[in-house]
C-alpha cells in the first residue's frame, strides 16, 4: 500500500488527505478518502457514514461486479494517481448539461492531465492523436491494439519501466500536473466521472446478466424453442445477443432469415369464394374522388369469370320462400358503404329555410281562417285517421293534444331533428346522372310517405320571377323555380338539395305541400313503394313547359314514360269514356271517346306525346281487346247513365217546385243544395258514377238561379287521373303555371272563401255515413290549402265486372303541387291566363 499524505503541489483545499490503495489479489487498486474533506457536498449518507466510510460510494458501486470492470477500475485509479498525485475526490460535481455537451479529450502525447474539453461537434474534425472519452475506454483501446503506444504505469514501477518514451511521457506528465495545479480540481472531478462510468457499467452489465437469465428461462419453458431474443426484449436484437447459453440457441439467436420471419408484418388474406367475389368496387374510400376517377379509368376492366347461382338456386330464392314470392331479389346496395361523395355543384348556395325577398314578405297574406284540429287519442298516435294528417297539416301542440313523442304526424319536426344528426341520417345526396345533369339519391331507407327533404329556397313575387327570368336566369339552361302559395314563387337556386330532384314519369316520390304552423311548406315524401338505399329521387314535375321551344325531351326510362317533360294525360281512356258518358250522356261524346281511344292519348292536341307517336300505328290484339270491353262497359254506362238522368232530373224537378214555394233564403237553398247533393251521392253509391261536388259556398250559392243540375257542373269537371288504384289522387295546388283545369280552380278560389275544417268535417262525417271505406287509403285531392274547395276522395267500383271509381269529398286533401322545379321557362306570367284564353 502506498500512502502519501500529501502532496507538494497540494493546495490548502481539502484535497490534501487521499489514500491510493492496492489490492493485490483483484489488482484493484481503489481510493479512499480516509478523512472527510470540508468541501464534500452533501450526500444521501450522513455526515457520520460518510466520515467512517472506508471507500467512497463509487468504489462500493464498483464492488457489485468483482469481474471486468474492476480491472479498468484498477487501471484507471493507477492512472489517476499518477496523473494527479495526492489529489482525489469522491464527488462528481460536474453538471449533467455540461457532461453531456462535450467529452474529456486527451492527447496522448501530452499525456493524461492536459485534458481539456471539446465541444462533441468538433470531435469529428480532430486531431487524430487525440482521443476522446474516458481514460478507461482509452487504456482498453490500447491494450487492443498491440504496438501502440501504451499508457504509463504506476509510480511504484516506474523504477522498472525501460521505455525511454515511457519515461519520458511520465517525467512530463509530472511536469504539468506540477505546472498546473489549478487543474486539480477538475481532473479529480473526472476521475469521479470515470468511477461513475465504471459504476454505470457495472450495473448495466449486472442487469443485462439478469435478463439473460431472464429469456433463458423462458426459452426453456416455451413449447417453441425458436423463440428468440428479440421476442423477449425489446431492445433491439443485434444488442441483446452477446451470451448465449446452448448451441442450439446461438443457432437461432444469431440467424438473421429468422428474426427477419417474425418481423415481417402479415399481409392480408382475400377470400377467393363469397357473394362479392368478383365484384368490381369503383370506389376506394381512402382516395379523394378525383384519385377515384384517375384510378378507374386507369383500371383494365377484366371480365368477370364469377359463375352466376346455378338456376335452381335462384327460383328457390325467389319463389320458394315465401316472403320472397313475387319479389324481385335485389342484392343490397352496398354492404360497406363508403364516405358519402360529396359532388360540388357550381353556383349552389344552399339554403336551409324559405327566405322572403323584397315585396314578397309584405305581400304574404296570413289566413287565419286556415287551422286544423285533431283529436287523436294516443293509442292512434296520429296515424292514418288523423284529421291533421288527412289535411296535410303538421301536428303541434296547439292543434294536437298528444306529446310529440306519441304523435306521429309531425314529419318537419322529423326532418329538423334529422338535420342535426350525421349525413346518413339526412339520407341524401346530390348525385351526376348519366344524361340528366345532377340528381338526388337515397343514402338510406325510407319509409313509404315519410317525409325526404324539404324543398325550400328564396320567396319570390311573380314580378320578381319575371325580371329573375329576363335579366339572371336569360342564360341559364336550368330554373327551379316552383309556384307556391298566394301566387308566390320558391326559386331553389338558392334553395336545399330537393331542387336537384329530378322528373320521373313513374316517380317514387311525391311534392307534397304542407301547413306547418299556419305556414305552408313544401317537401319531398316518399311515394307508397316506399325508397331502397342507393335510389335516385324522383317526382312527376307534371310540367307545363308554356311553349313548344321549351319542351324537353324526358330520359327517366321508364316504360310509361310521356317522352317530354309536360303535364301528365289528364284521364285514362277507359275512365274517361264512361264518366264523360255520365256526365254529358250524349251520342256525339261517346263517339268522341271512341275516337280518342283508337287514337290513344294523342287525341289531345296538348298531348305531348302527339309529336311521338304517329296515329297510324296498328292496334294490336290487346289493345283491340281493351276496345272490345271498353265498348261493351260504355254501352252499359249510357243505359245506366239514361236512367240516372231520367231519375235525377224528376228528382231536381220536385226540389225546384219546393224551394220556389218556400222562403228561398240563401240558407233554404244551401240546405236544398245539401240534399240534393247527399242524394246525389247516395245515388251514385248505386250507379258508380264519378263526380266532382263542391262544397257549397255563399257566392256559389247565389249564382244558383234555380237548383242546377248535377249534371250541368258535370261536364266541366275533368275526372283527375288516377292510375293507381286506392293511393291518393294527386291533386296539384293553384299555380301561375297550372294547366287548364287547375286554372279554373284558380279564378273560383280568389272569389270564394276557404273552405273550414269545421265544414270539411261535417262534409266528411256525412260521407263516412256513407261509406266505410277507408278514407284515410283513399286517393285524395285538393286544389290547394288557400283554394281547397274541391275535396274528393277516390273510391272503386266494381259493376257488372266493370272496374269504376267514384269521386266524393268525403276525404280531406293532402296536396300535390303541380309543377316540378328547376323545369326551364317553369313559371311565365302568361300562364296565370285561362288556358283556353292561351288556346289550348
Ligand atoms: C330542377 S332541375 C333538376 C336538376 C338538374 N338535373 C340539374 O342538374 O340541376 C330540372 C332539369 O333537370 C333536367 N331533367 C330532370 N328530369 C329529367 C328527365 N327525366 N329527363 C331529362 N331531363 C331531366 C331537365 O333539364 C330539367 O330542366
Amino acid at each position: 500500500m502506498a500512502r502519501r499524505d500529501s502532496s507538494p503541489t497540494s493546495t490548502s483545499s481539502s484535497l490534501s488527505n487521499i489514500t491510493v490503495q492496492t489490492d493485490k489479489k483483484t489488482g484493484v487498486r481503489a481510493m479512499s478518502s480516509a478523512s472527510p474533506s470540508i468541501s464534500t457536498p452533501p450526500t444521501s449518507l450522513d455526515d457520520r457514514a460518510s466520515v467512517l466510510s472506508e471507500t467512497t460510494k463509487f468504489e462500493q458501486a464498483i464492488e457489485v461486479d468483482d469481474e471486468a470492470p474492476a480491472l479498468h477500475t484498477s487501471d484507471e485509479a493507477h492512472v489517476a494517481a499518477q496523473t494527479t498525485p495526492g489529489t482525489a475526490n469522491s464527488e462528481g460535481r460536474r453538471s449533467a448539461r455540461n457532461a453531456r455537451k462535450s467529452v474529456t479529450t486527451y492527447n496522448v502525447q501530452i499525456l493524461s492531465g492536459t485534458a481539456i474539453h471539446t465541444p462533441t461537434k468538433y470531435l469529428e474534425k480532430h486531431h487524430m492523436n487525440v482521443l476522446h472519452g474516458s481514460l478507461e475506454s482509452m487504456l482498453k483501446k490500447e491494450k487492443g491494439t498491440p504496438g501502440k503506444k501504451k499508457l504509463p504505469k504506476p509510480t511504484s514501477e516506474a523504477a522498472e519501466v525501460s521505455d525511454p518514451v515511457e519515461e519520458q511521457l511520465v517525467a512530463e506528465a509530472a511536469q504539468a500536473a506540477r505546472r498546473r495545479t489549478s487543474s486539480r480540481v477538475t481532473d479529480l472531478r473526472k476521475e469521479a466521472l470515470r468511477n461513475l462510468s465504471s459504476a454505470g457499467d457495472a450495473v448495466a452489465s449486472a442487469i443485462s446478466g439478469g435478463k439473460t437469465f431472464v429469456q433463458r428461462t423462458l426459452r426453456r419453458s416455451m413449447p417453441d424453442s425458436r423463440m428468440n431474443a428479440s421476442q423477449l426484449s425489446p431492445v433491439p436484437v443485434s444488442l441483446k445477443r452477446p451470451r448465449t447459453a446452448t448451441g442450439a440457441e446461438d443457432k437461432y439467436q444469431n440467424s438473421p432469415l429468422q428474426e427477419k420471419e417474425y418481423l415481417q408484418p402479415k399481409s392480408k388474406v382475400w377470400l377467393k369464394q363469397g357473394l362479392y367475389v368478383g365484384q368490381h368496387r369503383d370506389f376506394d374510400p381512402r382516395l379523394s374522388e378525383s384519385q377515384n376517377r384517375v384510378k378507374k379509368r386507369n383500371r383494365n376492366s377484366k371480365e368477370n369469370t364469377t359463375l352466376p347461382l346455378p338456376i335452381f338456386a335462384c327460383d328457390r330464392l325467389l319463389n320458394e320462400d315465401p316472403r320472397h314470392v313475387f319479389r324481385d331479389f335485389k342484392l343490397p346496395f352496398d354492404t360497406y358503404y363508403p364516405l358519402p361523395r360529396k359532388v360540388k355543384v357550381d353556383g349552389w348556395v344552399k339554403l336551409n329555410k324559405n327566405r322572403f325577398i323584397g315585396d314578397a314578405s309584405a305581400l304574404w297574406k296570413r289566413d287565419k281562417q286556415d287551422s286544423s284540429q285533431c283529436y287523436c287519442d294516443p293509442e292512434d298516435g296520429c296515424g292514418e285517421a288523423c284529421h291533421n294528417r288527412i289535411m296535410a297539416y303538421e301536428c303541434d301542440s296547439t292543434n294536437c293534444r298528444l306529446t310529440p313523442e306519441r304523435c306521429g304526424n309531425r314529419p318537419f319536426a322529423e326532418l329538423r331533428r334529422r338535420a342535426k344528426g350525421n349525413r346518413y341520417d339526412y339520407g341524401v345526396e346530390v348525385v351526376h346522372t348519366e344524361d340528366r345533369g345532377y340528381g338526388v339519391r337515397a343514402m338510406r331507407t325510407f319509409e313509404p310517405n315519410q317525409i325526404i327533404v324539404e324543398y325550400a329556397g328564396e320567396i319570390i313575387t311573380q314580378y320578381e320571377c319575371e325580371r329573375r327570368m329576363k335579366q339572371v336566369y336569360k342564360k341559364d339552361k336550368c330554373y327551379y323555380l316552383m309556384s307556391f302559395d298566394n301566387k308566390m314563387i320558391i326559386d331553389a337556386t338558392r334553395g336545399t338539395i330537393a331542387r336537384f330532384v329530378n322528373h320521373s314519369c313513374e316517380p317514387n316520390c311525391e311534392m307534397i305541400k304542407w301547413t306547418v304552423g299556419g305556414e305552408p311548406r313544401m317537401a319531398l315524401f316518399a311515394g307508397p313503394r316506399g325508397i331502397m338505399t342507393g335510389e335516385e329521387l324522383t317526382y312527376d314535375y307534371n310540367f307545363d313547359p308554356f311553349s313548344q321551344k321549351n319542351i324537353q325531351e324526358c330520359r327517366c326510362g321508364t316504360e310509361s314514360c310521356r317522352g317530354v317533360l309536360g303535364p301528365k294525360p289528364k284521364k285514362p281512356i277507359e275512365e274517361k269514356s264512361v264518366s264523360s258518358i255520365l256526365v254529358t250522356g250524349t251520342k256525339r261524346k261517346v263517339q268522341d271517346l271512341y275516337d280518342s281511344s283508337r287514337a290513344g292519348s294523342e287525341s289531345t292536341p296538348n298531348s305531348p306525346k302527339k309529336r311521338r307517336v304517329s296515329l297510324g300505328t296498328p292496334i294490336t290484339a290487346k289493345a283491340k281487346k281493351a276496345h272490345a270491353e271498353t265498348q261493351a262497359a260504355r254501352e252499359r254506362a249510357e243505359r245506366e247513365a239514361t236512367e240516372h238522368s231520367r231519375q235525377i232530373t224528376s228528382r231536381e224537378n220536385r226540389a225546384m217546385k219546393r224551394s220556389t214555394s218556400g222562403t228561398g233564403s240563401r240558407r233554404s237553398r244551401a240546405a236544398f243544395m245539401r240534399t240534393n247533393m247527399s242524394s246525389s251521392v247516395k245515388f251514385t253509391r248505386h250507379t258508380t258514377v264519378s263526380f266532382k261536388r263542391k262544397v257549397p259556398k255563399s257566392s256559389a250559392l247565389k249564382a244558383v238561379k234555380k237548383p242546377t243540375s248535377v249534371h250541368s257542373t258535370r261536364p266541366r269537371t275533368t275526372p283527375a287521373h288516377n292510375s293507381q288504384k286506392g293511393r291518393r289522387t294527386l291533386k296539384r295546388p293553384s299555380t301561375p303555371i297550372e294547366s287548364s283545369g287547375a286554372e279554373e280552380s284558380d279564378s273560383e278560389e280568389d272569389t270564394s272563401p276557404n273552405i273550414t275544417p269545421a265544414s270539411l268535417r261535417s262534409a266528411s262525417a256525412k260521407l263516412n255515413q256513407l261509406s266505410p271505406v277507408n278514407q284515410g287509403r283513399m286517393g285524395r285531392k285538393t286544389s290547394s290549402r288557400a283554394g281547397s274547395e274541391q275535396v274528393r276522395a277516390v273510391r272503386t267500383f266494381t259493376i257488372r265486372g266493370a272496374k269504376l271509381q267514384q269521386r266524393n269529398f268525403s276525404s280531406a286533401p293532402r296536396t300535390i303541387h303541380k309543377t316540378g322545379a328547376g323545369v326551364k321557362k317553369i313559371y311565365h306570367p302568361a300562364q296565370s291566363r285561362s288556358r283556353s284564353a292561351r288556346g289550348r
